[in-house]
């Protein structure tokens, strides 16, 4: 019954919420961030430049600021998110911490365990007297504790498997229901991307893969790697007591200390593979892309055709040399003749002083010489560890925060609750007035919409011609509501576009637009995703194939609408450990013109419902010949009126091809960024102005 009611939570994590905690109450005095995502991005930024960051994943340097940072990281969001997860499986969570600390002992009994054996071997070869029973029973009870050890380990081990899937689960699940609902505004801000990519690091680190030996178990090995210190501290202590061994207790100490010292003075604070310059960060950032070039299927017909191998290889090598070059001082620093010192023999000799000493009072016995040894050994090897963990944790903190961070992120065209108006359905279409629109795509320097103006009466039909970059899809995907726009005004039915929501506006629309997508699937879901609703429905793909005049088409693919469809560029997220358990199926390729076929067919998936008041076309027949392209347009037509004649859908179409403007009630031409004449087809051509150059020169 457990079992089952832990998968159900499992299922359901949308159940769980990531606590909105208010802001921390900030001392005046002290300047620091304001919100975890203020503290991921100062972690990011390059020490001592200003605005220049650190690529995503990189190794934030161990310096005080970043531990104030982590510090305010860890109080605003990593203990509420580990309770969180904790809250998940506080059971197996709890056990899992519970074994990790008594396991974390282990050492330390080893230890004392084989003293016993060695203290007993002495006294029975200092007797003479040989009697076996005690040497046995101590012998058997080193078995059984043995036995107990691998017992608990396993059982650890199954244990950490189950927490960390439901937590890894968890996380991916609340990433991608996030990531979904973020818009294109949102996720073309560069700022978001780099969070999202440590995001997703994060989340990876949950499969003990992905960002070095990073995993979230760091926050509570630091935890278990103290006890096992302090348990071997214990034991040297209970070994050395007596103010006459105070100075062999010291000297244990700093000979166990000694090389963790050591190595951290031979090692800069700044151990990280962070480039520290921004000639280093370009380099980084230029060494992936070329990376992402080399690797990536997508680009592979151009790299062969523009023979673009050799020039990659010397990009990425030439940038791979600054990042590496940029790394070296720590290795040139770490070979240091401080460093070559063997300082396990150092430690070691050193540790045979306390021996000695040890050795002069009676009272020492063999088997308590042989636990101090290896106690002091041991204690080395889990300093070295914590600090190495805790190095990982302290990175760890930052990749949580780029996770809190995330999800706090809000979709920019989402208005807010009290700003939100209910779309008006009319039953004649979609009423657009637009004034003064002006729209600047980020980080370019010229509008790509300046001053757009027109309005379109509920079920007109507008065509929007133009020659190449005057903005026509631009303005396209503002009435689509896919981007915003800078200034002006859109008002839809006479509300403002911007107090509707977004998915709510949506469902009014269907589209085509110009770079539509290809997805890696069967024509069956290829064509139904246009109608989420309708996608097991297969007289409603049917329809939608048979408007789109796409029959023919999917009779000569070897399984029908079931056949595969090879996406150009695809290509596959594997997670890390993850492995593929079947062949995937043959793929079959489209031409151009039957891919605009299969696109058209899922904008009227949903064409035919009466709520989609817009059809919205961007060259939806730049592929297609003359005859189809009629028949589209004819189909386009008779979608856009109800079965007595009235129009009930306002429809929009982009085209290069003249002839088929005339279609429209109206023609918008557009130049550099504007509407530059709009009226009909013949008003335009009696205008004799630009329209009439460009319907002139194509027909
Ligand atoms: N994602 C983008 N980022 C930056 N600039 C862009 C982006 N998309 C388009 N532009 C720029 O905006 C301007 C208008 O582009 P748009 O795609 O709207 O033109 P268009 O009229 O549809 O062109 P075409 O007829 O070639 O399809 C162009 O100068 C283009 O370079």
């Amino acid at each position: 019954m457990r079992h089952r009611s832990n998968s159900r939570r499992m299922l359901f994590p949308g159940d769980f919420q990531i606590p909105q905690r208010p802001p921390l109450a900030k001392n005046p005095k002290v300047i620091g961030p304001d919100s975890v995502y203020d503290a991921w991005l100062a972690s990011r930024e390059l020490p001592g430049q200003k605005g220049l960051f650190l690529v995503p994943g990189a190794t934030r340097p161990l310096t005080i600021e970043n531990a104030k940072l982590a510090w305010f990281v860890s109080q605003a969001c990593t203990f509420e998110f580990l309770s969180v997860l904790w809250g998940l499986n506080p059971l197996r969570t709890t056990l899992m911490m519970s074994l990790n600390i008594i396991r974390s002992l282990f050492p330390a009994f080893r230890g004392y365990s084989q003293a016993l054996i060695v203290d007993e071997l002495q006294s029975l070869i200092a007797s003479e007297s040989f009697t076996w029973s005690r040497l046995l029973w101590l012998m058997s009870t080193e078995v059984l504790r043995r036995i107990v050890e691998g017992l608990l380990d396993s059982l650890a081990a199954s244990n950490e498997n189950i927490v960390l899937g439901s937590a890894r689960f968890f996380i991916e699940y609340k990433q991608m229901e996030h990531r979904v609902r973020l818009d294109v505004p949102t996720l073309s801000d560069p700022v978001v991307r780099d969070l999202l990519q440590e995001s997703d690091l994060f989340a990876r680190s949950f499969s003990g893969g992905g960002f070095g030996i990073l995993s979230p178990l760091d926050f509570i090995h630091v935890l278990s790697l103290t006890t096992e210190i302090a348990s071997h501290l214990l034991l040297i202590v209970s070994l050395t007591r007596g103010a006459s061994h105070l100075g062999v207790l010291l000297l244990s100490i700093f000979s166990a200390l000694l090389p963790v010292m050591v190595s951290w003075c031979t090692c800069p604070t700044d151990q990280s593979e962070s480039p520290s310059t921004a000639r280093e960060a370009r380099a980084a950032d230029r060494q992936e892309r070329m990376r992402n070039l080399a690797y990536s299927d997508a680009y592979r017909p151009e790299i062969a055709l523009f023979g673009l191998g050799d020039w990659i290889l010397k990009s990425w090598s030439s940038a791979r040399k600054i990042v590496l070059a940029s790394e070296q001082p720590y290795y040139l620093r770490n070979s240091s003749i401080l460093s070559q010192f063997n300082l396990s023999e150092l430690v070691f000799a050193l540790q045979n002083f306390p021996l000695l000493l040890l050795l002069q009072t009676s009272a020492t016995s063999l088997g308590s010489l042989t636990v101090y040894r290896s106690s002091i050994q041991s204690m080395i090897y889990a300093s070295r560890n914590l600090i190495t963990t805790t190095k990982m944790a302290f990175q760890g903190i930052f990749l949580m925060s780029a996770f809190c961070a995330s999800m706090k992120l809000k979709p920019r065209l989402q208005p807010k609750v009290e700003d939100t108006v209910k779309y008006p359905q009319r039953p004649d279409g979609m009423k657009i007035d637009v004034r003064g629109l002006s729209y600047t795509y980020p980080g370019c320097l010229e509008p790509a919409l300046r001053n757009v103006n027109f309005s379109l009466k509920a079920g007109e039909t507008l065509a929007v011609v133009g020659y190449n970059g005057s903005g026509k899809s631009t303005l396209a995907r503002i009435l689509l509501r896919i981007v915003d726009f800078d200034r002006g005004s859109l008002l839809i039915n006479g509300v403002d576009v911007r107090r509707y929501s977004p998915v709510e506006y949506h469902r009014h629309l269907t589209a085509v637009f110009q770079g539509f997508s290809k997805f890696n699937s069967s024509v069956k879901e290829n064509i139904g995703l246009g109608n989420i609703d309708k996608i097991g429905y297969r007289p409603a793909i049917e329809t939608a194939v048979h408007l789109a005049e796409a029959d023919n088409l999917v009779e000569s693919l070897p399984n029908g609408l079931k056949t595969q469809l090879e996406s150009p560029g695809f290509e596959s997220i594997s997670y890390s450990g993850s492995m593929n358990s079947f062949q995937s199926p043959q793929r079959h390729g489209l031409s151009g013109g039957e891919w605009q076929r299969i696109a058209i067919a899922r904008a009227f998936m949903r064409a035919t419902e009466p709520e989609v008041d817009l059809l919205l076309f961007d060259e939806p027949t730049s592929s297609l010949d003359a005859h189809a392209q009629n028949q589209i347009f004819d189909t386009i037509e008779k979608l856009s009126r109800s079965p007595s004649g009235e129009r009930t859908k306002t429809v929009i179409f982009i085209t290069h091809r003249l002839s088929t403007a005339r279609r429209a009630d109206k023609v918008a031409m557009m130049e550099n960024g504007t509407i530059s004449e709009f009226g009909t087809h013949q008003e335009l051509l009696e205008k004799n102005g630009p329209y009439a150059a460009l319907y002139r020169a194509s027909v």
